[in-house]
């Protein structure tokens, strides 16, 4: 750690610069030059002391401490002055310095490739550097700051006390060991505890989301969850109190051992000094000068050893904030500069593409080829499990083929840009989320508003009844935890979701089960719209219901991660395979049931 230390405090140094550099020069700078102040005010009152100690008459003695004394206190005043100002400059870092910090947090988040977040490392170490790196962020600033200001004000006494003696300078720097060893051992058993718990600290916020939030409070109730929760939160909770405890103890221990040891290196030094006295090697104005030393240079070095102690603490977490920062630039791939066709593609091809999950025992795609021409519509079918969605994730950019290629035309998806990629690919998830936000934001997602655009698009996907039924139409805020939130159904917010996809101008647009909630007309809308290709964008249709890809150019049929079977809906019915299995067992179901023209 004190071979890191250097480094952290240069990059925490270079982070609070770039947040603020007046801000940073005032903080460091006035402290400094305090400390400066503080030493010298020190050497004025040893001056002040060797005057009133020396030979003479009292008044003469007095008089001729006067001028040392007017410079202890012009020091004292203007270290007070420069200190308000560094302690003013400290204050305004702070938070520009936690913002900067997060701020560069959130940009590798979002730009991680997707994969990173089915890594639980890599959720671990985010949390580390979000929980803790962020805000001690400012404290490595703060406390470098501090060390810097207290080696300064330890540097004088250390030094008047070696002009007094030499052996008395080694012995104040003795006296500072234990407490040292005592503060840097508490730290670590801190740090180690909360690095050993931050894998059940995750699983305790999850447990308090699931009991403390609106989302699973139904199902919570609905399962009688309230004891199973509970006591997983209880197990999870003992953990984290039994670690705390033992931490406690051992802290305790360690502190004990560091102030019993400060004790006998105190009396040791007070010892040597009584020595040298009663031996004659100093006179009695010269014990008193070190005596005020000894005791300035404690105070300096005890306020230095704690800053180094929060210092050496808030590097561990600003270490793991820094970690994360490079484990996630590593994972947010080579950057990549070539631009997708602005006018779409006239090919989409997937050439054998195999795809594994990190830390998944086998493939969720194995040799998968697919083509999709422009204007076209490519239902995916197959059953659970079967890739449809990792497929289309791969086909939109979302991740990256380990073997096999995607090709847009004759460029390789491998090569493009993959913000400039998702700017001209629309997908529409099969879980997508219920942003907490308007209607309008939700459907314009932070494209440029066009209020024409943003009528059609809901009108298409009969979001357009939705907000018909809302008082505050598209300024309606979806989310109930906040003042004059609503929520909306299931159907209605797959509704918002699908105009989400269609207001995007996009070449390519993914329907990932689209209609999972939407009533029998609303799903006959949306097929309808998408069946005249909607208004030609080509299109990736994923759904189980085989009524509705009859019109696809072309099926795919998933298997296990292969592709099985691919045509079009008659031959594919012709070929008697697995389609036309499944398409005779749904049409059977709607026969022996409510609708036979549904399977006509
Ligand atoms: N994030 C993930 N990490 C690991 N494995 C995953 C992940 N997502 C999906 N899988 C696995 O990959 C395989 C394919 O999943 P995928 O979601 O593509 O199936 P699907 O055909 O879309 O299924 P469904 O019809 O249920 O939506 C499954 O075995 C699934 O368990």
């Amino acid at each position: 750690m004190l071979r890191r230390l250097p480094a952290l405090v240069s990059a925490a140094v270079r982070l609070a610069w770039q947040a603020s550099r007046r801000d940073t020069a005032v903080a460091l700078g006035g402290n400094l030059l305090a400390g400066v102040f503080t030493a010298f005010g020190l050497l004025a009152t040893s001056s002040v002391l060797a005057s009133l100690f020396a030979a003479g008459p009292t008044p003469g003695r007095v008089r001729d401490a006067l001028p040392s004394l007017a410079l202890v206190g012009a020091a004292a005043g203007l270290r007070g002055v420069l200190l308000s100002a560094a302690g003013w400059a400290q204050a305004r870092l702070k938070p520009q310095v936690e913002r900067q910090a997060e701020t560069r947090l959130f940009e590798l988040t979002t730009k991680v490739e997707l994969t990173a977040f089915d890594d639980h490392e890599f959720h671990n170490a985010m949390r580390r550097a979000r929980d803790n790196g962020v805000p001690d962020t400012a404290t490595v600033v703060e406390m470098t700051i501090t060390v810097l200001t207290g080696a300064v004000g330890l540097a004088a006494p250390a030094v008047a006390l070696g002009l007094l003696h030499p052996v008395l300078m080694p012995l104040l720097l003795v006296t500072a060991v234990p407490a040292g060893w005592a503060a840097l051992r508490t730290a670590r058993l801190r740090y180690a505890a909360f690095y050993r718990l931050s894998a059940a600290r995750r699983r305790k916020f999850m447990l308090s989301d699931l009991m403390a939030e609106r989302q699973p409070a139904a199902e919570v109730r609905a399962f009688t969850l309230r004891g199973f929760l509970l006591g997983e939160y209880d197990r999870v909770a003992d953990l984290e109190q039994r670690v705390q405890l033992d931490v406690a103890r051992r802290q305790a221990g360690a502190k004990a051992a560091g102030d019993l040891l400060t004790g006998v290196a105190t009396v040791a030094v007070y010892g040597a000094l009584g020595g040298l006295l009663a031996g004659g090697v100093i006179p009695l104005s010269v014990a008193g000068a070190a005596v005020l030393s000894i005791k300035a240079g404690q105070t300096s070095l005890a306020a230095m050893i704690q800053s180094l102690n929060k210092l050496y603490e808030a590097g561990l977490y600003f270490g793991d904030y820094l970690n994360f920062r490079a484990l996630a630039a590593e994972r947010t791939g080579p950057e990549r500069t070539a631009e997708p066709p602005a006018d779409g593609f006239g090919q989409l091809t997937a050439d054998r593409v195999t795809f594994t999950y990190p830390g998944a025992a086998g493939p969720a795609l194995t040799d998968v080829s697919v083509r999709v021409g422009r204007g076209e519509v490519i239902a995916l079918v197959g059953e659970n499990g079967s890739g449809k969605t990792t497929l289309a994730k791969l086909l939109a950019g979302l991740y990256r083929p380990d073997a096999g290629t995607i090709h847009w035309d004759e460029t390789d998806l491998a090569d493009l840009d993959g913000d400039a990629l998702r700017h001209r690919v629309s997908v529409i998830a099969q879980d997508h989320t219920r942003w907490p936000l308007t209607v309008r934001e939700n459907i314009v997602m932070g494209r440029p508003l066009d209020e024409d655009r943003l009528g059609t698009a809901a009108t298409a996907a009969g979001a357009d009844r939705v907000v018909a039924g809302l008082a505050e139409g598209y300024d309606a805020l979806l989310d109930r935890r906040f003042r004059g939130g609503h929520d909306l159904s299931g159907g209605q917010w797959q509704r918002i979701a699908a105009a989400r996809g269609f207001y995007r101008d996009a070449a390519l647009v993914i329907f990932d089960e689209p209609t999972s909630a939407l009533d029998a007309r609303a799903e006959h809308a949306l097929f309808e719209r998408i069946r005249r290709h909607a208004d030609g964008r080509t299109v990736v249709l994923i759904t189980h219901r085989l009524a509705s890809v009859r019109m696809a150019d072309r099926i795919y049929v998933l298997d296990h991660g292969r592709v099985a079977e691919q045509g079009t809906h008659d031959s594919l019915l012709a070929e008697g395979g697995q389609y036309a299995d499944l398409y005779r067992l749904q049409a059977s179901a709607f026969q022996n049931g409510a609708s036979p023209a549904a399977a006509s």
